[in-house]
C-alpha cells in the first residue's frame, strides 16, 4: 500500500482540511496519515475560531511518522503562521520525501485568514522550492505574484512567474473564474488545460483540499505529475457532481470508498 502524509489543519465540519484529505487519499487508493498544524472550529458556513498547534507537537508528529513509516507523498495544506512554515520546511529538508504537493491555503470561502499575511513570504522562500507541484486558486496565485489575474495571457505569465519560485510544476485552479472551471498546468516546458464543465452547486467546500490530496495519492502510486493532475481533476469533478447538501452553507464534496458505487459512477 502506498502512503500519503497530509500536513494540514483540522476542519470540525469534515468537508475540508485533514478530514477531506484523508477521505480523498483513501478513495484514491492510498493510505492516509496526518500531521495536524491547527484545529479550526468550522462548519459549512464559517470558521469560528482557530487554535494553532504547538510547534514541538507538529515536529514530533512529523518525526514519529517519518522515523517509522515509508512516506510516498506529502500533501501540505493549512500551515497558519510563519513559525509553522519554518518547522515544516526544516522537517521536509531533513526527510526529503520524493513528492510534495503544496496547496497554498490562505483564506477560507467565508473570508477567514488561514495563513497570516506575514507568512506568505516564508511559504514562498521555504516551502515552494521543495515542492513537486503547487495548486493555487486564483486569489492565492494573485497573492503569490502580487498582481490580479483576469485574462488567459495573464494566467500563462503567472504560471511562469510561480515556476521561478522554485516549484517543479504549477496548477492554477479555475474554480473562481467566471465560465468553465478549467485549470492551467505548467511544468516549465508545456502548458496543459484541464477542462471541465461547471457544476452549478453551492456545495464546493474543500474542493482544493480534495484535489491536492487526490494528486498526492496518485503521485504516491507512481503516476507522473501530469497523469496525477489529470486523474485528480476527474476525481474532483465526480466528487462535486455528487456533493452533499449537508449544513446550510457550502456543503462538502462526496468521496467514494465503495468500489461498486464508484464503478456505477464511472470511476476506476
Ligand atoms: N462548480 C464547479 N464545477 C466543477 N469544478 C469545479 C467547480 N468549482 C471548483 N471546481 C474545480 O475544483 C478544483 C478546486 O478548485 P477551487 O478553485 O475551487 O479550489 P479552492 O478555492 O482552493 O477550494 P477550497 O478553498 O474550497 O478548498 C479545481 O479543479 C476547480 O476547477
Ligand atoms: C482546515 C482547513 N483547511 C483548508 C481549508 C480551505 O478549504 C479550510 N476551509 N479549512
Amino acid at each position: 500500500m502506498k502512503t500519503v502524509l497530509t500536513i494540514a489543519g483540522s476542519d470540525s465540519g469534515g468537508g475540508a482540511g485533514i478530514q477531506a484529505d484523508i477521505k480523498a487519499i483513501s478513495a484514491n487508493g492510498a493510505f492516509g496519515m496526518s500531521v495536524i498544524t491547527a484545529v479550526t472550529a468550522q462548519n459549512t458556513k464559517e470558521v469560528r475560531s482557530v487554535q494553532q498547534i504547538d510547534l514541538k507537537i507538529i515536529q514530533d508528529q512529523i518525526e514519529a511518522v517519518f522515523d517509522d513509516i515509508q512516506v510516498d507523498a506529502v500533501k501540505i495544506g493549512m500551515l497558519g503562521n510563519v513559525e509553522t512554515v519554518h518547522v515544516v520546511a526544516e522537517a521536509l529538508k531533513k526527510y526529503k520525501p520524493k513528492c510534495i504537493v503544496v496547496d497554498p491555503v490562505m483564506i477560507s470561502k467565508g473570508g477567514h485568514y488561514l495563513l497570516e499575511e506575514s507568512a506568505v513570504e516564508a511559504l514562498k522562500k521555504e516551502i515552494l522550492p521543495l515542492s513537486s507541484i503547487i495548486t493555487p486558486n486564483i486569489p492565492e496565485a494573485e497573492v503569490l505574484i502580487g498582481r490580479t489575474l483576469q485574462t488567459e495571457e495573464e494566467l500563462y505569465k503567472a504560471c511562469e512567474q510561480i515556476m521561478e519560485m522554485g516549484v517543479e510544476a504549477v496548477l492554477i485552479k479555475g474554480g473562481h473564474l467566471m465560465g468553465p472551471p478549467n485549470d492551467l498546468f505548467y511544468n516549465g516546458e508545456d502548458f496543459h488545460w484541464l477542462k471541465a464543465k461547471r457544476i452549478y452547486t453551492k456545495n464546493t467546500h474543500g474542493t482544493g483540499c480534495t484535489l491536492s490530496s487526490a494528486i498526492a495519492a496518485n503521485l504516491a502510486k507512481g503516476s507522473t505529475v501530469l497523469e496525477a493532475v489529470t486523474l485528480a481533476k476527474q476525481y474532483i469533478t465526480t466528487a462535486i457532481t455528487h456533493s452533499l447538501a449537508l449544513g446550510s452553507g457550502h456543503g462538502p464534496t462526496h468521496h467514494f470508498y465503495d468500489l461498486y458505487e464508484s464503478s456505477k459512477m464511472g470511476m476506476k
